[in-house]
């Protein structure tokens, strides 16, 4: 079967040879989660390299988002290596006083790791200027006067400039998620975590910010990409992961993978995704 292949950024470059003599950015290796009796991931690797954009694609509780959560420290998992700049991303202790095992690192992870939600957990009682400065002030100690510049340079590169003093609510839904976007780029962070960045977003709003990701992507930013947008995906990756079930399925660079998929089942998701 043949598919309508979208366009890869293929022959765009990725990232300087040189580079990739670092460690991964990201490298999680033989990943097992289980909420309750329900095993959500089997034994999934991925690594992300610096300037590398890797996407994952899947259906609906293949346990996309759950990858990102355990990079992230925000779940934790059963077995397998999570390792950020080649440090170990640990958890220690049993039962409810499981927790992150160096708090340290949790600040240092969440602030060079991160994350976009699909629901863009913008806080309702701050002008969207205070949101994008709240954590560098906050939580790095940084001097106001220096992340306000950046924070309203930030806005106006997504383009919302003028709303730095508006409401959240006061925004779109693209609007709100390009805030967001700002708000996770404020932090200056090595890498980036989005999780179905424009899922909650009407087609029309959803353009806006594909752009917006599509510009990171052209900066070479370390980016793990959820998404159900199989062109976004195309057209950002390095590297697209297709899960089921909480297996990798198959994996290739996005021409492979949208434009000559190897497996039964990767061939029958595309074809439902373009369809719907
Ligand atoms: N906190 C939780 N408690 C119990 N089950 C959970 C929890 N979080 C996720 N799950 C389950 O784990 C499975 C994987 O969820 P996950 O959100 O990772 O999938 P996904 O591939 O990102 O799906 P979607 O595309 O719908 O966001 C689902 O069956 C989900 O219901």
């Amino acid at each position: 079967m043949t598919h309508t292949a979208p366009q890869t950024r293929a022959d765009t470059g990725t990232f300087p040879e040189a580079m990739q003599t670092e460690p991964p950015v990201i490298e999680i290796t033989d990943l097992h989660k289980s909420f309750g009796s329900l095993e959500v991931l089997r034994g999934v690797s991925i690594r992300a390299l610096r300037g590398q954009v890797v996407s994952l694609i899947g259906s609906s509780g293949s346990g996309k988002s759950t990858i990102l959560r355990c990079a992230n420290l925000l779940e934790d998992s059963q077995s397998g290596e999570i390792l950020f700049e080649g440090e170990p991303v640990a958890w220690r202790g049993q039962g409810i006083a499981r927790q992150p095992a160096d708090r340290a690192q949790v600040r240092r992870l969440r602030t060079n790791l991160s994350m976009v939600f699909q629901q863009f957990n913008l806080w309702s009682h701050m002008t969207i200027l205070q949101n994008v400065m709240e954590a560098p002030v906050t939580v790095l100690g940084q001097p106001a006067a220096e992340v306000e510049a950046r924070a309203r340079a930030l806005l106006d590169k997504v383009g919302i400039g003028a709303k730095a003093e508006a409401w959240p609510a006061e925004l779109s839904g693209g609007q709100q998620q390009r805030a967001a976007i700002a708000r996770a780029l404020c932090m200056e962070p090595r890498a980036l975590l989005l999780d179905e960045p424009t899922s909650a977003l009407d087609p029309e709003l959803q353009q806006e910010v594909v752009k917006v990701i599509k510009d990171l992507a052209a900066e070479h930013r370390t980016m793990i990409l959820v998404t159900h947008d199989m062109r976004l995906a195309a057209d950002v990756s390095d590297h697209v992961v297709f899960l089921h079930q909480g297996r990798i399925e198959e994996q290739g660079p996005p021409e492979q993978v949208f434009g000559d998929p190897r497996t039964e089942r990767l061939r029958g998701f595309l074809s439902a995704t373009v369809a719907a």
